[in-house]
C-alpha cells in the first residue's frame, strides 16, 4: 500500500487517490511576506486534559498518540474556526537527517520535524464522519527545530522501544499535549487537506509560527522507529513527509503582524 518510497510515495498516491491533484491539498510552502494579516482572527484556545490520553501507536506511517474523544475535555476553539473541535490524536513527520522532515515549509525552509494535533468538528457525530467534510477537521502544526533537549518530548521517546515496528501499540497515560506547544501561539491558517491518503480536503490548517526545540539525539530516536512489521526486513521510519503542494489560488492568513 501507500508509503514514502519511490514506488509507493507521494508522486504515486494520485493513482489510487485522485484527490492528490485537488484544489486544496496540503502541505504548502508558507511565504510569510505573502500571507495576509487578518485582525479578525482570534487567538487559539487549546484546552487539553491529560486524562484523555490513551495510547501510543506505530501505525506504519508515523508514531501516533490517541485520545479519548467522547467528551469535550480536550478541545480546540476560537482561532480561525467556529464551534468546538475535539482532539483525536497527534503524530509527527520527520526526516532521515536534521536538514529535512517537516511537511509545511516556511519560505522554502524545511524543519527537521513537524507535530500535527488532529481535531474534529463536533457539529458531526464522530471523527470518521467529520474526516471527509470540508469543515470537518482542524490540525494544529508545530515545527520542531534543533536546540536544547526537550524534556516533554522525552516522555514520548521513552515509549518508542516498545512500539518499534508497525502495528505495535502500548498504553500511554496522563500525557499533556500542551507541553508540546510553543510559548507564542501566533499562527498562519489556510484551507487544506490530510497530508497522507485518503488526502481528504477537510482540514483547516493552523500552523504555529514559533517552533519548539528538540535535540539532535532526540531526532535520532525518531529514526529508530520502523515502517516495517516485526519479522519483516527492518525499514527505518524516516522521510515520512509529503512535499509542499500547489497553492491553486488559496490565501494564507496570519494571526499576527
Ligand atoms: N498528516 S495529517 O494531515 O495531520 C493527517 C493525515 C491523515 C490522517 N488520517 C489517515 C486516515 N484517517 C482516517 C482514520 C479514520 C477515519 F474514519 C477516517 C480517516 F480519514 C485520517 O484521519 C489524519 C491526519
Ligand atoms: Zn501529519
Amino acid at each position: 500500500s501507500w508509503g514514502y518510497k519511490p514506488n509507493n510515495g507521494p508522486q504515486k498516491w494520485v493513482e489510487n487517490f485522485p484527490i492528490a491533484d485537488g484544489v486544496r491539498q496540503s502541505p504548502i510552502d508558507i511565504v510569510p511576506g505573502q500571507a495576509s494579516y487578518d485582525a479578525g482572527l482570534k487567538p487559539l484556545t487549546l484546552k487539553y486534559d491529560p486524562s484523555t490520553c490513551l495510547d501510543i501507536l506505530n501505525n506504519g506511517h508515523s508514531v501516533q498518540v490517541t485520545f479519548a474523544d467522547d467528551t469535550d475535555s480536550s478541545s480546540l476553539t476560537d482561532g480561525p474556526i467556529s464551534g468546538l473541535y475535539r482532539l483525536k490524536q497527534f503524530h509527527f513527520h520527520w526526516g532521515a537527517s536534521d536538514s529535512k522532515g517537516s511537511e509545511h515549509t516556511v519560505a522554502g525552509t524545511k524543519y527537521p520535524a513537524e507535530l500535527h494535533l488532529v481535531h474534529w468538528n463536533t457539529k458531526y457525530t464522530s471523527f470518521s464522519e467529520a474526516a471527509s467534510k470540508p469543515d470537518g477537521l482542524a490540525v494544529v502544526g508545530v515545527f520542531l527545530k534543533i536546540g536544547g533537549e526537550n524534556p516533554n518530548l522525552q516522555k514520548l521517546l521513552d515509549a518508542f522501544d516498545t512500539i518499534k515496528s508497525k502495528g505495535k501499540q502500548t498504553s500511554f497515560e496522563n500525557f499533556d499535549p500542551s507541553t508540546l506547544l510553543p510559548g507564542c501561539l501566533d499562527y498562519w491558517t489556510y484551507d487544506g487537506s490530510l497530508t497522507t491518503p485518503p488526502l481528504y480536503e477537510s482540514v483547516t490548517w493552523i500552523v504555529c509560527k514559533e517552533p519548539i526545540s528538540t535535540s539532535s539525539a532526540q531526532m535520532a530516536k525518531f529514526r529508530t522507529l520502523l515502517f516495517s512489521a516485526d519479522g519483516a526486513a527492518q525499514d527505518c521510519m524516516v522521510d515520512n513527509y509529503r512535499p509542499p503542494q500547489p497553492l491553486k489560488g488559496r490565501t494564507v492568513r496570519a494571526s499576527f503582524k
